[in-house]
């Protein structure tokens, strides 16, 4: 007797350190997409090259004082030109899918009011094929933040309800040029950051707002995200119904939409703060995948926001019943929250319309490391939380981590080992990975994970002063250097054993 508990316990004790300290690939599905992500704005560059349109973005970053370093998008990492060098750096992480966007202002330079620029469907033809041919799956984004700036001048982008004809236009373009060997497609990226950003707090292009929310010339902050969201939602729709009716059967693929998912914690154990951070989420994640799974916003929505929450049609009902295959999830960062219905706060240009305030601190510490960019901090359970809330939600229905990563502020007095040493990088994805198997464990359907990103790049509002790159870029050579995270996920999925951050059994491929 004495024998076999002793062997159950190292058995256990076996299954213990093997599943709890020890990340493996071995704990994913063979079949689980493990990738790095992009999109088009941020690293192509080439921005008037082969017939391309101007996006919102070119004309938003070409204006003075809107980019923290001054610099633009008019190069960024010249992938236009080396996509086949990055494609390489992908070869030798190892991953098995790529997650990437398509800039629409260069398939349609013009939107639905000009022709289709052959020559950008031939860019993301030769992009497809040359990562299928060396095994990675295309993720595809449809929409990551960059649009027609002709749409914009027309008619106000998404604050007009003919955006969703182009949308669609859009969509089916790229479905029929692309969907004979895309499987993976999302149709926007971020639509809650992106709306609050653009019009919330203004500080992405087109630049609208009011106040107490953010300082603009024009705007209402309680009003306009939730026309520009209804009419993302219903362009969402739109591009699924079209897939669904012409392409998925013949081709057997999925499409999803992906959310910034912020985990949002109560910040005091009371039920006014537990209560804020379920309205926290429903102003911000329930508010687009609520409709596309339910057919309505979250009913706070409407009890708060009144007459300024568009409503949907029955026929629009229709439409959006069941219109996805898998939810993609961005997840870096994790927020208190705290209510502002009982108790009174400073206003939140991101929150503020939930009536709660979020912060990275309670009784004086914070929730989790600091990272570059201010009030995201590493928070490696917080992954977990937001994969078991979905599942719990919307039925278990497929999930990918689309985006997660870690950002380095950079400066001028840094050294070339700064750049590339990067354990708390390499720390943060392992830890996080660690929590989303656990998640998994639990049952969650979590089907890939996505690395942000492949390269450094120009990142929105902060220029090329983050870096996010698993590869460092010096962006006036363009040369691409592996950093130590990049060794560590090529080692992870190449199946090495490593304990926590930069192990020993590095690959000799670096
Ligand atoms: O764009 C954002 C987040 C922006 C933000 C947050 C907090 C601030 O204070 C300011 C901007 O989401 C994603 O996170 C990434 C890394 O940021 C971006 O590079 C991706 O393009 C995008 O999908």
């Amino acid at each position: 007797m004495g024998s076999i508990h002793g062997l159950l316990f190292i058995l256990s004790l076996q299954f213990f350190v093997s599943n709890v300290y020890c990340l493996h690939r071995s704990q994913f599905k063979p079949s689980f997409l493990f990738g790095v992500g992009t999109s088009s704005y941020q690293i192509e560059g080439a921005y008037l090259e082969d017939n391309k349109g101007l996006s919102n973005w070119d004309v938003f970053a070409h204006t003075q004082g809107k980019i923290k370093d001054g610099c633009n998008g008019d190069i960024a990492d010249d992938h236009y030109h080396r996509y086949l060098e990055d494609i390489e750096l992908m070869t030798k992480l190892g991953v098995n899918s790529y997650r990437f966007s398509i800039s629409w202002s260069r398939i349609l330079p013009k939107g639905r009011f000009g022709d289709v620029n052959m020559r950008g469907i031939s860019f993301y033809n030769k992009v497809i094929d040359a990562i299928l041919a060396k095994g990675i799956e295309p993720f595809v984004t449809i929409n990551h933040f960059d649009i027609p700036q002709e749409l914009l001048d027309r008619y106000g982008a998404w604050l007009s309800a003919e955006i969703r004809k182009d949308f669609g236009y859009f969509a089916e373009v790229c479905f029929k040029a692309f969907s004979d060997r895309v499987k993976y497609w999302t149709t926007f990226n971020e639509p809650n950051l992106v709306t609050k950003f653009s019009y919330m707090s203004g500080k992405y292009p087109p630049g609208r707002c009011s106040s107490p929310f953010g300082n603009c010339t024009s705007g209402n902050s309680s009003l306009e995200p939730y026309i520009a969201a209804h009419n993302m939602i219903l362009s969402h729709a739109t591009a699924v119904d079209i897939y669904r009716k012409h392409y998925q059967e013949k081709q057997g693929g999925t499409i999803g939409i992906v959310i910034a998912a912020k985990w949002y914690e109560p910040l005091r154990n009371i039920t006014a703060d537990i209560l804020a951070a379920k309205r926290a989420m429903d102003f911000d994640h329930h508010w687009f995948l609520d409709p596309i799974f339910f057919g309505d916003y979250p009913s706070v929505m409407r009890q708060i926001l009144g007459p300024n929450l568009p409503t949907f049609t029955s026929e629009e009902k229709n439409l959006l019943k069941a219109k996805l295959d898998f939810i993609g999830i961005n997840q870096y960062t994790t927020t208190y929250t705290k209510d502002c219905i009982h108790s009174s706060c400073t206003i939140d240009n991101y929150d503020g319309n939930a009536l709660v305030f979020t912060t990275g601190e309670r009784n004086g510490n914070l929730i989790g490391t600091p990272t570059g960019l201010n009030n995201y901090y590493a928070v490696p359970w917080g992954i977990e939380k937001v994969v078991m809330h979905m599942k719990e939600r919307y039925n278990n229905t497929p999930m990918y981590i689309a985006e997660n990563g870690y950002s380095q502020a950079s400066n001028s007095s840094m050294t070339a080992a700064d750049f590339v040493n990067d354990i708390e990088r390499t720390n943060f994805i392992h830890d996080y990975l660690t929590y989303l198997n656990s998640a998994i464990r639990k049952g969650a359907d979590v089907r890939g994970y996505f690395v942000w990103t492949l390269i450094d790049n120009f990142e929105w509002l902060f220029g090329y002063t983050l870096r996010f790159g698993l590869h460092h870029v010096d962006f006036k050579t363009q040369e691409r250097t592996p950093r130590m995270s990049a060794k560590w996920y090529s080692n992870f999925l190449k199946g090495s054993k490593i304990a926590k951050g930069f192990g020993s059994e590095m690959s000799s491929e670096y």
